[in-house]
């Protein structure tokens, strides 16, 4: 109750105390219940006297408890009048009694009768004196409820009443000091291992010299504006009004987003541009001249771009941030990134980059090293073209089907931050495209009884990646198709259904495991002297396992004891019988 001394006015003290006691919360400790329910009691007393005094002085404020002081003491002036000039003294006098009475009291509807003494007997009275009670019957009975209310609310701590709900920070790849170490460490690997792999000296043992001019050696402003002109193609090409447009899976702030899926006739136009240019001899193979220029300028783009993505994030609707790269760590969620679905009018930047410049980019120059081994020696290296032929299925295959990568967990679920951009522009083409540039490098051929099992291993790894995909796409857009007839199905709590049957029965990422059977033949075609051209099938191995836990992790939140029941049925991972 606030101090009578403070007030200027009694009435304004008391509706003061009326509203300051009415905002408190009802989620206090036990001890504070008991006092905030003796408040009230004193509090209802206050308005009630105040109803009596109202005509002179009313409260004019908004707020809810003082709506509600103010409604009552309407009430008791309607009264007044009803009951005329006259009738008003004796009228106050027994509403302040009435009231105080089964305030005082907690009391009880006979209570009240015995304590309202009717000064005089007119009919006039006796029905103000009704009205009173009726009045005083519901005050108690909206005091009860609220009391009751004050008592059933759980309880809850004042910090926690205050502070919003907190989630729980889930951290990933060893958290800050994991991210920070790789924001430096994937880009010294990039230039470690190709600088390891060069002609006369590949070996990852062997520390690889740097140049005297560093700057020189590796930056080039030439380059880096073919670098960005590359960047600006791939995105006109991206925004033609020409191909499907898809829709995204529905976003957690409601809607779905609209994707342009034309990245195979992309890369179609692409090669076609580099055929034509290969034909009318423009010298691109000045591209793997400069082939640390072009990843430098790789490098810093990605840097840059994530940096214009973390900064943009913070002007962004919170709605549209991604679960994970949201923890309030700066290098965390520098890392990982913040914004779900960044968009520059109608090009989704993770989309874009995760499919087109980088993935085009790795097999442009494959390509470009092939022919470059055809100018150097004056032969076509099989093994090399074998390689290259390997790889382009593979993008193929990743832009023809290109509305998959929708469902992906770096589209859902990452943000788009360091790891994804880092990891688009440069990761991939120049690492991606090791096998290549190691036979380009050492001049290593193999006879074709070696390289057929080679593709008949790279077919089997890819028959069992591309059926698995098609499997689970069309189970999940038409779960009813007849060539899905047979295959057992469990249902799950988010009303999808799961495949435990057919490829998804065999292992829980049949994908994965074609993935890497591919991946390894890819550098079987670099023979068995050096363990450099197989960076890929081993680094692969550690993002997928690495990959299948994160899934799994979101697979159990996703669709809870029907995923351990496939767990439980299906017990490897990706490899059968063995992990
Ligand atoms: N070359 C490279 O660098 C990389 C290649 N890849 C390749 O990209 C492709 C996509 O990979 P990724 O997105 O990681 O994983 P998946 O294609 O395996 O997709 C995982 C999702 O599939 C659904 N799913 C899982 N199991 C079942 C089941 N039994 N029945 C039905 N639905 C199931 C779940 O989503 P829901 O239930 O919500 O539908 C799950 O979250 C893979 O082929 C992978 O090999 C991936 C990463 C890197
Ligand atoms: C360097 C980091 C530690 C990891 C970077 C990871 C990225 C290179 C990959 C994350 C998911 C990817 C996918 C593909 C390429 C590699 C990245 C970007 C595909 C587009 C490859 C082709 C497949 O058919 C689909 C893949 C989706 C995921």
């Amino acid at each position: 109750m606030p101090s009578p001394k403070k007030s200027k006015s009694p009435a304004r003290a008391r509706t003061r105390a009326r509203s300051k006691s009415a905002s408190r919360s009802r989620s206090r400790s036990s001890g504070r219940k008991t006092k905030a329910t003796a408040a009230k009691v004193t509090e209802v007393k206050e308005v009630v006297r105040t109803s009596s005094r109202i005509p002179t002085r009313r409260s004019t404020s908004k707020s809810p408890s003082r709506v509600r002081v103010k409604e009552s003491s309407e009430k008791s002036v309607v009264t007044q009048s009803a009951g005329g000039a006259a009738a008003a003294a004796s009228t106050v006098t027994e509403t302040v009694v009435t009231r105080r009475t089964y305030v005082s009291s907690g009391s009880s509807e006979g209570q009240q009768k015995a304590s309202v003494t009717p000064v005089r007997s007119s009919s006039r009275i006796a029905s103000l004196i009704e009205k009173e009670r009726e009045e005083s019957s519901r005050i108690r009975e909206q005091m009860k409820s609220e009391v009751m209310a004050n008592i059933k609310t759980p309880e809850k701590s004042d910090s926690e009443e205050r502070k919003p709900k907190e989630k729980a920070v889930h951290y990933e790849f060893m958290g800050p000091i994991g991210a920070f170490l790789l924001i430096f460490l994937l880009p010294l690997t990039v230039y470690y291992v190709n600088m390891a792999c060069r002609k006369g000296n590949c070996s990852v043992l062997v520390i690889p010299k740097l140049p005297r001019n560093i700057v020189a050696a590796f930056l080039d402003v030439e380059v880096t504006l073919i670098f960005l002109a590359w960047i600006a193609f791939q995105a006109l090409l991206a925004v033609l009004p020409i191909g499907r447009v898809v829709e995204g899976q529905p976003l957690k702030s409601g809607g779905r987003l609209k994707y342009r899926c034309n990245g195979f006739i992309a890369f179609v136009i692409t090669l076609l541009t580099l055929g034509a240019a290969v034909y009318f001899k423009c010298p691109v193979t000045l591209v793997v001249d400069k082939f640390f220029k072009y990843m430098t300028a790789a490098v810093l783009f990605s840097f840059t771009l994530s940096i214009c993505l973390y900064v943009s994030s913070f002007l962004v609707n919170k709605k549209k941030l991604a679960s994970t790269g949201t923890t309030g760590n700066h290098i965390y969620d520098f890392f990982i990134g913040r914004e779900l679905n960044p968009r520059i009018g109608p090009l989704d930047l993770k989309f874009f980059f995760e499919l087109r410049p980088g993935l085009i980019g790795w097999v442009v120059l494959d390509w470009i090293m092939v022919v470059k081994a055809y100018q150097e020696t004056g032969v076509w290296p099989p093994n090399l073209i074998l390689a290259t032929f390997f790889q382009t299925l593979y993008v193929a295959d990743a832009l023809w089907f290109e509305d998959a990568i929708l469902t992906t967990m770096d589209i859902i679920h990452d943000g788009f931050g360091f790891m994804l951009a880092f990891g688009d522009l440069a990761w991939v083409p120049f690492l991606y495209s090791l096998q290549p540039r190691f036979l380009l490098e050492s001049g290593f051929t193999l006879p074709w009884y070696c390289l057929a099992p080679i593709a008949l291993l790279n077919f089997v790894g890819f028959a069992i990646f591309r059926m698995s995909n098609s499997q689970k796409n069309l189970f999940r857009k038409d779960p009813k198709n007849p060539a899905l007839a047979g295959i057992e199905t469990l249902p799950t709590q988010s009303g999808k259904k799961l495949l435990v049957g057919g490829w998804w029965g065999l292992c829980r990422k049949p994908n994965y495991l074609g993935d890497l059977i591919m991946a390894l033949s890819w550098s079987l075609c670099t023979g068995f002297h050096h363990i450099i051209p197989y960076f890929y099938p081993l680094y692969f191995l550690v993002l997928l396992v690495h990959r299948e836990r994160r899934d799994n992790e979101q697979c159990q939140q996703k669709h809870g004891a029907a995923w351990d029941r496939y767990c439980e049925r299906v017990k490897y991972r990706i490899f059968p019988y063995i992990y």
